[in-house]
């Protein structure tokens, strides 16, 4: 078996509350127990609600946030005992991140030849020559003008300077692509063309891909695989050829039916109430409190995590999956 090239293992961060420290007696649990790994060419697509952990989870798996408790491992080797410097070096040129805004998240004043040739420079990669080569093929590649090189993020439209944002992010030739939202900010108009362009370089360049969103459907359809989050739990791992109704855990279908496709029949399920507090989450199951199956065992203790599935993956963790008794219809009144 091919051995991930990212693995994260039973992996917690904890935030200070604002104004406290770490030691102080509250903490906002951001990421519980993750444990997930992704291979070459694989996409490994998470989608939750807002606030659930995903932008924790990608800040974590590209080590800028440091996990509070677990092992993540890059290519066999533990992030976290790596030394600073490989960790700059080594670790850092093999994984690009594509975040959400990239109005923000590009610096205004640069052109936007010294935008993608600045990793380059700052890892030291080829000569003069090369550079300037490099950041050639690069817009050639996320399909940008010659035109484009001079200009500054402000004159670029919003799906240009998203395809700026995927050039700089791959100028390395990463072998980890961890892309956060990255359609989200940008008009509806050129959405689709920035997940085509996505999905077609994650399987030229054989990449290993974590996709962020929280719209199923958009995951389902950039993944291999996607990981349900709730409240800072993976609750669910499922392979996207499956269909909704193949999906065991009662929130990954909520989530489907929030969103069908035309291909889907589902019925709706709405939920109930806000999502608790990441300060002080429920006891047992995070998602018991608004889960029509829950019964008084999901409040005693977290369900372990079940492989429903080793090939394709599909594992979960619930005391009443959808598929023990077949229900995927209309909620039961709580
Ligand atoms: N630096 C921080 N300090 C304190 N709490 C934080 C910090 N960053 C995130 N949180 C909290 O951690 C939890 C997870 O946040 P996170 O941003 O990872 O969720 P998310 O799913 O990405 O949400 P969104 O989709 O809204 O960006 C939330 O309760 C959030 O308020």
């Amino acid at each position: 078996m091919q051995r991930p090239v990212l693995e994260l293992k039973d992996v917690h961060v904890r935030h200070a509350i604002k104004g406290q420290s770490l030691l102080g007696k509250e903490t906002v649990f951001a990421l519980t127990g993750a444990s997930l790994s992704v291979s070459a060419g694989e996409t490994v697509g998470i989608v939750g609600e807002s606030g659930c952990g995903k932008s924790t989870l990608a800040k974590t798996i590209v080590g800028l946030q440091k996990p509070s408790e677990g092992e993540i491992f890059f290519n066999g080797s533990s992030l976290w005992e790596m030394s600073a410097a490989n960790r700059r070096t080594e670790f850092g040129r093999n994984v690009g991140m594509i975040f959400q805004d990239p109005s923000t998240a590009l610096n205004r004043r640069m052109p936007i030849r010294r935008i993608l040739r600045d990793p380059l420079d700052v890892h030291g990669i080829g000569d003069g020559g090369s550079r300037v080569q490099r950041v050639r093929e690069l817009m050639e590649l996320v399909g940008l003008p010659e035109s484009a090189a001079d200009a500054l993020p402000t004159q670029l439209s919003g799906g240009q300077r998203q395809r700026v944002a995927i050039g700089r992010a791959l100028a390395l030739g990463p072998s980890l692509l961890v892309a956060d939202e990255p359609t989200s900010a940008l008009d509806v108009s050129v959405r689709a063309q920035i997940l085509n362009l996505l999905l077609r370089l994650q399987k030229e360049m054989n990449l290993a891909m974590i996709f962020i969103s929280h719209d199923i459907q958009t995951v389902r359809r950039m993944s291999d695989r996607i990981a349900t989050m709730y409240l800072g739990r993976i609750v669910e791992q499922v392979p996207s050829a499956l269909t909704p109704e193949g999906v065991a855990h009662p929130y990954t279908t909520a989530l489907f039916s929030a969103t069908p496709s035309i291909l889907d029949e589902i019925n709706p399920i709405s939920l109930d109430g806000p999502v608790p507090s990441a300060v002080r989450p429920p006891s047992g199951c995070p998602f018991r409190t608004r889960c029509w199956k829950a019964s008084s065992a999901c409040a005693e203790a977290m369900p372990p995590l079940r492989v429903l599935s080793q090939e394709p993956l599909h594992t979960l963790r619930c005391f009443h999956p959808m598929d023990s008794d077949g229900a995927t219809g209309a909620p039961l009144s709580s």
